[in-house]
């Protein structure tokens, strides 16, 4: 980056620069202008000291701006700036240091506006002052409108994270997110809160016999079984290998275990298939029961419905117990 003239001496005008656009005074601005250096950078060359607080005007070329390079935060934002288009006016503002790196796209030359002239600029001329709000207004829409995109994004792929990606069923993480305030609802309320614990049997040898894969196929249609037989207000959850949680609010024990009785027919009529479309044999759960209790935690209503699905184990499986 080397000074190649001054802007009173260069065939560049004020009307060359967006920021001093429009005002009625150019004789007093070309005055504090004169001595500010032209620079002139090659392309792919930053530059030099843009961490100080000084106003870039681009007057020839193109730059690009990398947000937040010096703090560790760079968020990946780069944006290019065009003739008459300017770097740095909120770090001269704020009289922080500006924390952008600004790399020439192309040959490009530059007008340095130290700090004390641009306020120099700003008490003589009222011009830069509205044009510099205005800018500043037009980049805080642009800024509040990235953050609610990212916002979104960041949801997005939060509500992502919370999904299994075999069975489509929410996972662990969303139980863990969301049954302590189900818990607590349901005791807020008086409602009562059932949870049925599903674990295909044998399914070590189902596997064994016909291949992973297959296995995964299986774990799909015992998760549509549940899915499809469910009401808007409850939820699937895998909660670990192939075995799989549903959460009914709002459910005695007796509506839950018909519920539970449903889900095991079901799953025994579910068809699994190859993905050659051939049909495997078909699968069966058992399943354990419980109903919140005052009093309990969310680790006891799984620990309950853990126990009543073991006693389905020790019945003979394919079974609901409570
Ligand atoms: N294909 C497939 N298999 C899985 C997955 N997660 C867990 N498994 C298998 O599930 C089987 C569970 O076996 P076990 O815990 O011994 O239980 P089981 O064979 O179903 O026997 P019981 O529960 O007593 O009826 C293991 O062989 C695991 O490898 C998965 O995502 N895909």
């Amino acid at each position: 980056m080397k000074q190649i003239s001054t802007f009173g001496s260069s065939s560049y005008r004020i009307s060359d620069l967006q920021l001093l656009r429009n005002s009625d005074d150019d004789a007093v601005i070309a005055k504090l202008l004169a001595h500010c250096p032209i620079m002139l950078l090659d392309a792919d060359e930053a530059i030099a000291e843009s961490n100080r607080a000084r106003l870039y005007i681009l007057l020839r070329g193109a730059l690009w701006v990398a947000s937040d390079t010096r703090s560790g935060m760079a968020d990946g934002t780069i944006s290019k700036i065009l003739p008459g288009e300017s770097v740095g006016e909120q770090s001269v503002l704020d009289e922080e240091a500006n924390l952008s790196t600004t790399t020439a796209l192309e040959e490009s030359e530059v007008l340095v506006v130290e700090a004390d002239i641009v306020w120099q600029l700003i008490d003589q001329s009222n011009v830069l002052a509205r044009n510099l709000l205005r800018l500043l207004s037009f980049r805080i829409r642009a800024a509040n409108a990235q953050l609610r995109r990212r916002q979104k994004l960041g949801e997005f792929y939060r509500q992502l994270s919370m999904i299994d990606g075999l069975t489509g069923l929410y996972n662990r993480a969303w139980l863990n997110d969301l049954l302590p305030t189900m818990v607590a609802t349901a005791h807020g309320s008086n409602a009562p809160l059932a949870l049925i614990m599903i674990d295909l049997d044998h399914f070590k040898k189902f596997n064994d016999a016909h291949g992973h894969l297959a296995g995964d196929e299986a774990l799909r249609a015992a998760a549509q079984v549940l899915s499809g037989a469910l009401r808007p207000t409850d939820f699937a959850v895998r909660y670990g290998g192939e075995e799989m949680m549903v959460l009914l609010p709002d459910t005695s024990d007796k509506v839950a275990a018909s519920v539970a009785e449903r889900l095991c027919e079901r799953m025994r009529q579910a068809k699994v298939f190859t993905d050659m479309r051939l049909p495997l044999p078909h699968i069966t759960a058992s399943l354990g029961v419980s109903v919140l209790r005052p009093q309990q935690s969310e680790h006891d209503l799984i620990a309950t419905a853990d126990a009543a699905l073991y006693r389905a184990k020790e019945l003979g499986r394919d079974q609901v117990a409570a």
